[in-house]
């Protein structure tokens, strides 16, 4: 179907041509299935894909071809995408309901850098907190952080929740088993849950005088972590005793907001400082990655920063046609707005990448699940499309047979590291695990074939009944990195990054601010009042609100 009932009236003639032009090319492709698009171009791969530093972006297998990609381009240049991710990388409050700037990429601007400082301060303050985080790093893995006792820090915690531990999680999941750490066994957990199950569960297991705690918050006003920062007080004071020593040896603070860090009794020399000009899900690259920092080492986390670092450079330098983020994001409009496809899955097919899907959850809906623009009007084209994902093999025996045989289109993400296993040659089991990768990557390339071009991936199957048949058609993008490296996972990171930036400024809107998030923290606030028969709640509660309140008290 084609999703243009009507072209989106911007008040911008260039914009408004450009996504009339869209409108051709879409009703031009509708009918065209991606078999016929593989078969009447067997160069189709050589001039739909990219490859930048260790990352390949194959997007082949979208229902594009380069007549459209043009008109892509031509509606990127008619939003001025090219000042706007230059105003992106400089100190101008682009994040305009909350006036601030949004220099995540300063983060990862290495300490040598010739480039200019955005604003006085900004790359030397980050490096400050960069050696104060190595200090900390350096000190917890060489045994000298003690706890209390005097005994030393064995595991640690990091209490935070969205941006403060998604992307933490993560990045320390996908690197667990990276050579850098093999020497440094350090028991490294994270607590997001506001009704603290993580944290129950790991207070079970792990001894107060051998455990640190990270507590893990931009704004520093956050139930879910303030409340699993004091269980987890609690249960130190419970064992150790309370006081100054206590907060000096079990507790590093990692916020924007330094005397919320001192009311809640962080000690000076355990505060690490972010900065309002960092959003929270861009937050990786500071001190809020404390916890990759500890696992993978500072120089590890310093090639994350590099990846990252060369993904900025590109995304600002490259013309759109070569352009990995700009691309990734000119093809999510082309299926959101172009062909009406809503649904985007993650797929990444190596399990050290579980995390990657609630990551770009957040990422992306969080940044454009927006529907006002910047000038305050309704949008009038759909913006970010539902995204959720699961390691592709696993998802393979669960969602998959919607993608193939069910009614909704879904444009899916296939993500895999091209080599793994090849440093451990010398390990009995490498071989094993070797051909383990080998079956993993042929599942991910099987899957995206078998998803575009439905039964003619197999020909020579024959006549099927109905109830076996591939339609096929399903679009998809396949990155593969050279393999899995700090260096690597940054570089893509910074990527969807800026897919996101890029799109937002395609839709018109703001992707660093939140406000939808906030009234439901309110009313939740108000509602815990009467469930804790504190409060009235200040308006009458509709009737479904009031009956389950009703069953909780009564049980
Ligand atoms: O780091 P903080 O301030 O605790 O916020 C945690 C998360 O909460 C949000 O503000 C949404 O509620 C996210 O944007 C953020 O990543």
């Amino acid at each position: 179907m084609n999703a243009f009932k009507a072209i989106p009236d911007t008040g911008n003639a260039a914009i408004q041509q450009a996504w009339a032009e869209l409108a051709d090319e879409a009703k031009r492709l509708q009918d065209t299935h991606l078999a016929e698009m593989f078969s009447a171009d067997p160069e189709r791969f050589k001039r739909l894909n990219v490859k930048h530093g260790p990352m390949l972006l194959d997007y082949s297998k979208q229902r594009l071809d380069n007549s459209a990609l043009a008109k892509l381009g031509s509606l990127a240049d008619a939003c001025d995408l090219k000042e706007w991710i230059e105003r992106l990388f400089s100190a101008e409050p682009i994040n305009c309901t909350e006036n601030r700037a949004a220099m995540h990429w300063a983060l990862r601007v290495p300490a040598d850098t010739a480039l200019q400082d955005p604003a006085p301060g900004v790359f030397s303050s980050v490096q400050s907190q960069l050696e104060k985080m190595g200090g900390m790093v350096r000190k917890i893995h060489n045994g000298q952080w003690r706890g209390m006792t005097g005994e030393v820090i064995t595991d640690v915690v990091n209490i935070g929740v969205g941006g403060s531990d998604l992307g933490p999680l993560m990045v320390s999941r996908a690197l667990n088993d990276s050579t850098l750490i093999r020497d440094k066994p350090l028991g490294i957990h994270f607590a997001s849950s506001m009704d603290g199950s993580q944290l129950a569960q790991l207070l079970k297991l792990l001894k107060p005088q051998n455990t640190l705690f990270i507590v893990s918050s931009k704004s520093f006003t956050t139930v879910d972590t303030l409340y699993n920062a004091n269980t987890a007080k609690v249960w130190l004071e419970r064992s150790l005793g309370g006081g100054d020593e206590l907060m000096h040896c079990h507790f590093i603070g990692v916020s924007s907001a330094q005397q919320k860090m001192n009311d809640w009794g962080i000690h000076p020399e355990n505060q690490l400082q972010i900065w309002d000009w960092v959003g929270g899900r861009y937050s990786l690259w500071s001190c809020i990655g404390l916890p990759v920092a500890l696992r993978i080492g500072m120089i590890g986390f310093n090639q994350l920063l590099a990846g990252a670092h060369l993904m900025d450079n590109h995304f600002r330098s490259a013309p759109w046609q070569n352009n990995i983020p700009v691309l990734m994001a000119l093809i999510g409009i082309w299926n959101t707005n172009c062909l009406n496809i809503n649904a985007q899955a993650i797929l990444p097919y190596d399990g050290r990448l579980e995390k990657l899907p609630a990551y770009l959850e957040q990422l992306e809906m969080e940044s454009n699940g927006k529907s006002v623009t910047r000038d305050g009007q309704m949008v009038q084209t759909h913006t970010c499309p539902v995204l959720w994902g699961e390691v592709g093999p696993n998802a393979q025996h669960a969602f998959y047979q919607l993608l193939h045989q069910g009614t909704e289109v879904v444009t899916c993400d296939f993500i895999a590291p091209a080599l793994r296993y090849h440093e451990a040659m010398h390990n009995s089991d490498s071989e094993e695990l070797v051909r383990q990768h080998e079956l993993a990557l042929a599942n991910c390339l099987a899957q995206s074939r078998l998803l575009a071009l439905g039964e003619d991936a197999l020909k020579g199957e024959g006549e099927l009944p109905d109830y076996k048949r591939y339609r096929g058609n399903q679009p998809s993008s396949t990155i593969l990195l050279k393999e899995l490296s700090p260096f690597s996972l940054g570089a893509m990171i910074a990527a969807y990054e800026h897919k996101v930036f890029a799109q937002s400024v395609i839709w018109g809107i703001n992707p660093f601010d939140q406000w939808g998030v906030e009234m439901g923290k309110k009313i939740a606030t108000e509602t815990l009042g009467v469930i804790r028969n504190e409060a009235k709640p200040e308006y009458p509660l509709d009737s479904s609100t009031n009956g389950l309140i009703d069953f909780i008290k009564n049980q």
